[in-house]
């Protein structure tokens, strides 16, 4: 069974149809990397893999059962701006996650499960390279620092499927590099399935296993909401060669 099945789904918002006829299976492990142009519903459709936004109509199931109805642990995700807290250290944005989890009412753990959770979110700090600014605030740290903060603060969770949307897009191309490697080890390490957004196709092509191009194939001049994006490209990467990428490029304004 697929860890999500998505059959002709459909979604809109009032009048405007943003994604029309989606059919595909993701299955646990694929690094899944999705393009297209802005606005065809790229940011859309993650929200409804985490849980914030729900398909207008169609299947969309994960694990063969209806997605839950809200975010849960299995699903984390990373935007392309921090969203970590400001007023929190480095090592308490991580702990957060895992007292959210454990302690719902309070948020906050006590004796030894706050231990276990301090070394939990060390480990992971680790993983991401971070261990050194444990103590740090986030304005302390660079914009990849905060980034793989991001990254930390979603994996901690252990979820199942990482969301990522846009991660890199506002680092420096060193500092994207560097990224691309700890994201790929942190994917094989964790046996994660992976779905990120990205506005770089050569960065999809890089680190994907299967690259997804979302685009509207009917227009409708005097109506331009009356028709969404469909996956017009569904390929996986190994078996990409170099001109189909310049056919991407030259077609879809990514
Ligand atoms: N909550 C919402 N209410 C109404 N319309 C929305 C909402 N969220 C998104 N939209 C609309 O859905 C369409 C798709 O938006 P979305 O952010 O998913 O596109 P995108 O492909 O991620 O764009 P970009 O590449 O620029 O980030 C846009 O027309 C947007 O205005």
């Amino acid at each position: 069974m697929s860890l999500v099945t998505i059959k002709n789904l459909w979604k809109s918002y009032g009048n405007n149809v943003v994604l029309e006829k989606l059919t595909l299976n993701i299955e646990a492990g694929e690094f899944c990397t999705l393009v297209g142009p802005s606005g065809c519903g790229k940011t859309t459709f993650l929200k409804m893999l985490l849980g914030q936004e729900y398909p207008t109509k169609g299947t969309f199931l994960l694990d063969g059962k209806p997605f839950p109805e809200e975010p849960g642990v299995e699903r984390g995700i990373v935007f392309q701006r921090y969203s970590v807290f400001e007023h929190l250290s480095v090592l308490k944005n991580v702990m957060l996650g895992i007292e959210l989890e454990q302690s719902k009412f309070f948020g906050r753990l006590f004796g030894k499960a706050k231990k276990q959770a301090e070394k939990e979110a060390m480990t992971m700090l680790e993983a991401v390279g971070l261990a050194d600014s444990a103590n740090k605030y986030p304005s302390e740290l660079s914009g990849g620092m905060q980034q793989r903060l991001s990254i930390a603060q979603s994996l901690v969770k252990k979820p199942k499927i990482l969301l990522l949307d846009e991660p890199f897009g506002a680092l420096d191309p060193g500092i994207r590099a560097d990224m691309h490697a700890l994201i790929l080890d942190l994917w094989k390490k964790n046996n994660l399935t992976v779905v990120m957004v990205t506005h770089d196709l050569h960065e999809g092509f890089y680190l994907g296993t299967r690259l997804l191009v979302f685009d509207k194939v009917r227009h409708d001049p005097l109506q331009p909401n009356a028709y969404g994006a469909r996956i017009t490209y569904d390929i996986p990467v190994g078996e990409t060669r170099e001109s189909v990428l310049e056919e991407i490029d030259q077609t879809v304004k990514i």
